[in-house]
């Protein structure tokens, strides 16, 4: 997985039909996504409940590109190697689920997989400050993190711009999670984002028999993101 700054759109398989994540996955690939982000909720640091480790591995040989897992979950530690050995290209843990924010980073890399760290909406992006050598992506939590469909919040637009500050030519990716769409996108893209996380917005309209909605949605919010740098 080389580095660089293109504007990614990684479609949220939360919004996808649930008996059919294989399908889906294949479906959103053709249709143009650069990235599978594959969210695993434990019901105990977010208020709901999704998959595992297992479900990430029945769905890595549909996924020809990235797999993107995003842990919220806590603790994370004792779970990193069985994301990493079920296929995750990227592992990103919540810099609140836990006080060993270093030791789960290293862990992550140790495991062969790209290290993100999420930050809730809540949290400065100065609690990034001492992970830099360490991580591979930051993510901005746009929603209380949970569920999909919810109302993007536009404070953290600003703390996208103190993060991108704060990374200066590092080679790390901000990805932007919750409430992306054609709208919001080019907001975040102009902050300094690069990696689009949306799933009510891509799904929408579309489905295994009628995938080209989720291409027309891709292409919609890519447009209006690289908008901004045209
Ligand atoms: O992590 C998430 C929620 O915790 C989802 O990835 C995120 O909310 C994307 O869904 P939507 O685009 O519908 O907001």
């Amino acid at each position: 997985m080389s580095f660089d700054r293109k504007i990614k759109i990684a479609p949220s398989i939360l919004a996808a039909d649930f008996a059919n994540f294989g399908a889906e996955c294949e479906a959103i690939e053709a249709q143009g996504a650069d990235w599978v982000h594959v969210d695993v909720m434990d019901g105990h640091f977010v208020p709901n409940i999704t998959f595992g480790p297992a479900t990430c591995a029945a769905i890595r040989p549909h996924i020809k590109g990235v797999m993107d897992v995003h842990l919220m979950i806590a603790p994370v530690d004792p779970y990193i190697e069985a994301f990493a050995n079920a296929g995750a290209d990227v592992i990103t843990a919540h810099v609140e689920a836990g006080p060993h924010t270093h030791r789960t980073l290293q862990a992550i890399r140790g495991a062969g997989a790209k290290a993100g760290l999420a930050l809730n909406p809540g949290t400065p992006a100065s609690e990034v400050e001492y992970y830099l050598d360490m991580v591979d992506l930051i993510c901005v939590m746009t929603v209380n993190p949970g569920f999909g469909g919810q109302k993007f919040i536009h404070s953290q637009i600003d703390k996208v711009k103190q993060l991108r500050a704060l990374i200066g030519d590092r080679p790390i990716h901000i990805q932007i999670d919750g409430g992306v769409d054609p709208i919001t996108a080019p907001l975040v893209a102009q902050a300094g984002a690069d990696v689009l996380v949306a799933g009510s917005a891509v799904f929408k309209g579309g489905s295994v028999s009628n995938p080209t909605p989720y291409g027309d949605n891709i292409r919609t919010i890519r447009a209006a993101a690289e908008g901004v740098w045209a």
